[in-house]
C-alpha cells in the first residue's frame, strides 16, 4: 500500500496527500519513476555504515572540530561535543570562550581545546576533516567574524543554531559557504533563513530548491526529520519521539553529523547516519523513560550503533 507524504507532516494541504513515499533510498525498479521523498530504512543504514577496522587507531577516524558556547550557552558547545566523541570521531577539539575551559576539561577530557582568538587568525583549519559552528554561538561580532573567515577558508561546515541566525542576515556569506555543507535549521531557523511558509509542503518546496542552490544539505528537524540533498531528493528519517523534546538534543545532533563527517562520510551519508542514530538512541532510551537528556542521549549513542550493527550484521 502506497505511503503519502502527508503521513510525515504536522499539518495537512493538498499536494503532500498525493505525493507517494518511496520506501528505501534506492530505486524501486529499473521501470519505476522513483519519487523524490524517501523513507529511510534499517537496509539504507546498513549500506552506509561502515565497521571500525582491525589495527585501526584514532587517526583513522578523522578530527572534528567544534566551533560553540558563549558564556550563558556554554552547554550547547559541551553537548555538540559530547554527541561528536560519542558518534565516534578520531579527535575531537572545541573551540569554546576562555571561560568555558575549566567546564570542558571537567566534562569532556577527552576533548582538546583550540583558543577562538587563535580560531579568527588561522589561515588554514585544514587538518580538521569536519568543522562544526553554531550551538550556543551567540551572534556578537566575534561569532560574524568566525563565519566570514570559514567562507574564505572555502572548507565544508556543518552550520547550526546561532550561525544559521547570522546566515540569515548575511545572504553573501550563505551563498559563498563552500558546497557540501550541512544546514540543521529547525522549523523558526528554517523560516528566518529563507522565509515564512504557509504550511510543511511549501517549507519541503523551498528546502528542496535552496538545498540545490546552495550545492548542500539541508537538514530540516522535526518529529519527522527531513534530510534534503544536493539534488533536492527529500530523505525522511522516521526515528525519534517526543521523549527527545528537550533543549540541547539538536547540539547533540550537530555533533553527531560532525563525528560522521570526519570519519569520511559524504554530507549526505553523515547526515543520514546522524539524524537515524540520534533518534534510535532516543527511541531505545524512551522504552524505560518518561523523557531522555541530551547528555544521556549522546551516552546512548555507541551502545545503539552496536546494537544495529549487531543486528543486522553490518
Ligand atoms: N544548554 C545550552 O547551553 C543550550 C543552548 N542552546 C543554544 O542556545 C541558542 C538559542 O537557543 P534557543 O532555544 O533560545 O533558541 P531556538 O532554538 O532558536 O528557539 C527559539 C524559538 O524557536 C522555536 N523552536 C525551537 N525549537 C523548535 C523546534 N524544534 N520546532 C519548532 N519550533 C522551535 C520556539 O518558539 P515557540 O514555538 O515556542 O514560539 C523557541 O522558543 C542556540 O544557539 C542553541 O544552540 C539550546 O540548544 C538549548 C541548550
Ligand atoms: N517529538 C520529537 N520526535 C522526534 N525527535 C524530536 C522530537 N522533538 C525533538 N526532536 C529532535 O530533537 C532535536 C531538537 O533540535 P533543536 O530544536 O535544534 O534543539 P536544541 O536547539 O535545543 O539543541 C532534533 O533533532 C529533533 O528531531
Amino acid at each position: 500500500m502506497a505511503v503519502f507524504l502527508s503521513t510525515f507532516l504536522p499539518d495537512s494541504d493538498a499536494s503532500s496527500k498525493l505525493q507517494v513515499v518511496d520506501e528505501g533510498l534506492g530505486k524501486l525498479s529499473s521501470e519505476e519513476e522513483s519519487s523524490p521523498y524517501k523513507l529511510i530504512g534499517d537496509r539504507d543504514i546498513k549500506a552506509i555504515l561502515k565497521p571500525r577496522r582491525p589495527f585501526s587507531h584514532k587517526g583513522n577516524y578523522g578530527h572534528a572540530l567544534i566551533i560553540a558556547g558563549d558564556m550563558k550557552t556554554m552547554g550547547a558547545a559541551l553537548l555538540c561535543a559530547s554527541g561528536c566523541l560519542h558518534a565516534g570521531a578520531g579527535l575531537t577539539t572545541a573551540t569554546v570562550p576562555e571561560s568555558g575551559l575549566t567546564a570542558l576539561n571537567s566534562a569532556l577530557p577527552e576533548v582538546m581545546y583550540l583558543d577562538r582568538k587563535h580560531l579568527v587568525k588561522i589561515k588554514s583549519l585544514k587538518k580538521y576533516d569536519a568543522i562544526a559552528v553554531g550551538p550556543g554561538l551567540g551572534k556578537q561580532l566575534e561569532a560574524v567574524c568566525i563565519l566570514e573567515e570559514l567562507m574564505v577558508l572555502k572548507q565544508a561546515v556543518i552550520a547550526d543554531a546561532d550561525a544559521l541566525n547570522i546566515l540569515s542576515k548575511r545572504e553573501d556569506l550563505l551563498f559563498h559557504l563552500a558546497k557540501d555543507s550541512i544546514f540543521t535549521p529547525h522549523l523558526k531557523e528554517f523560516d528566518i533563513l529563507f522565509g515564512k511558509h504557509k504550511n510543511w509542503w511549501e517549507r519541503l518546496q523551498t528546502g528542496r530548491t535552496m538545498a540545490k542552490k546552495l550545492g548542500s544539505v539541508i537538514v530540516l528537524k522535526n518529529q519527522y526529520t527531513f534530510i534534503i540533498d544536493q539534488q533536492g531528493d527529500v530523505l525522511i528519517n522516521s526515528t525519534g519521539n517526543p521523549a527527545m523534546a528537550q533543549g540541547g538534543m539538536g547540539d547533540v545532533l550537530t555533533g553527531m553529523i560532525a563525528a560522521y563527517v570526519a570519519q569520511g562520510y559524504s554530507a549526505k551519508a553523515a547526515a543520514i547516519l546522524g539524524c537515524y542514530f540520534h533518534g534510535k538512541a532516543g527511541d531505545e532510551l524512551a522504552t524505560g523513560r518518561y523523557n531522555i537528556t541530551a547528555s544521556e542521549l549522546a551516552a546512548q549513542v555507541p551502545v545503539t550503533v552496536k546494537t544495529f550493527q549487531d543486528k543486522s550484521g553490518s
